[in-house]
């Protein structure tokens, strides 16, 4: 029997592998995977050293935890196909927006351990952070057991069913937004004369360095700001274009937008 074992290792599958890997939680040995796309699996094996099968059914009846890391219109098609396959010991986990418990326990019934989950790609890196809802199905040392996956690329958190759209905007989807952020910084140091691979690294530091002010000082995000902005300074400049440009409304009619789809998706 398989520890876990992955359908699907796109970018997600393949930065929660990474991390488990990463962190040594479970042995190469332990894990399988299974993606349609042949390079991406043996890529998979090639990296990571992972099993890899092309039978969805066997993979299903072997691993204890099954993630299901496939678009969200390829869940009911998995789900009916490997729902003879799930025993009572399975653990079913969903990593879809709009995938909710309930919706998974319609397919494959009430009586089976199903967990909900929206990790991000930063679990590549051991820097994922993700939310976990669990059915009343999964008991307290299962619950412990996919806390501590999930913790093992990242920072995992239970979370109410009910906050998963906002997770969406907040952390699964937010590394677009923070890319598109780094992209814009090193362009314009680019202009100013950097090389590119130094801007990059730049601008990425200085976002890694300021996301961990905020999490090891817990000073409010505007103090830290105004720490930055001398009087009559630089930053200060540069502060108050941005309020003009709209850059905070931006973001807030964007992750705005995210979560109106992800819960569309939900009420699908
Ligand atoms: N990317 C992200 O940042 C995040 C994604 N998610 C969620 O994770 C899930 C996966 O996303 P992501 O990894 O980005 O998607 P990808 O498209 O990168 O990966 C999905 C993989 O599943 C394969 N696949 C499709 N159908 C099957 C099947 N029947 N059996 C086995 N494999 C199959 C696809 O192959 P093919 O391409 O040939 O169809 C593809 O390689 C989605 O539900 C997404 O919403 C959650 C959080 C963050
Ligand atoms: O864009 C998406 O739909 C997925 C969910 C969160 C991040 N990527």
């Amino acid at each position: 029997m398989y520890k876990i074992g992955f359908i699907g290792c796109g970018n997600m599958g393949k930065a929660m592998i990474g991390g488990i890997i990463n962190s040594r939680i479970y042995k190469a040995d332990e894990i399988i995977a299974l993606d349609l796309n042949e390079c991406l699996l043996s890529e998979v094996k090639g990296v990571f050293g992972i099993n890899t099968t092309r039978d969805t059914l066997y993979l299903a009846e072997n691993s204890r935890i099954i993630i299901l890391s496939v678009k969200p219109n390829i869940y009911n098609i998995i789900l009916n196909e490997i729902k003879d396959k799930i025993s009572h010991d399975t653990i079913v986990i969903s990593i879809a927006p709009g995938i909710s418990i309930k919706s998974i326990e319609d397919v494959i019934g009430s009586d089976k351990k199903v967990i909900r989950t929206m990790p991000n790609t930063p679990a590549l890196v051991n820097e994922g952070m993700s939310a976990i809802c669990i059915s009343n199905k999964v008991s307290e040392v299962e619950k412990e057991e996919v806390l501590k996956i999930y913790s093992s690329f990242g920072i995992a958190e239970i979370v109410s069913e009910k906050l998963m759209d906002c997770v969406v905007g907040v952390s699964g989807s937010s590394p677009a937004y923070v890319y598109m952020f780094i992209e814009a910084m090193a362009d314009v140091a680019v202009l100013a004369g950097m090389p590119r691979d130094k801007a990059y690294k730049f601008a990425a530091q200085s976002i890694m360095g300021s996301a961990k002010m905020v999490l090891d000082t817990g000073i409010h995000p505007a103090a830290l700001k105004d720490m930055v902005c001398s009087p009559g300074g630089t930053t200060i400049e540069a502060a108050a274009v941005l309020e003009e440009m709209g850059f905070r409304s931006s973001v807030i009619s964007a992750m705005k937008s995210c979560i109106k789809k992800s819960s569309k998706l939900t009420s699908k």
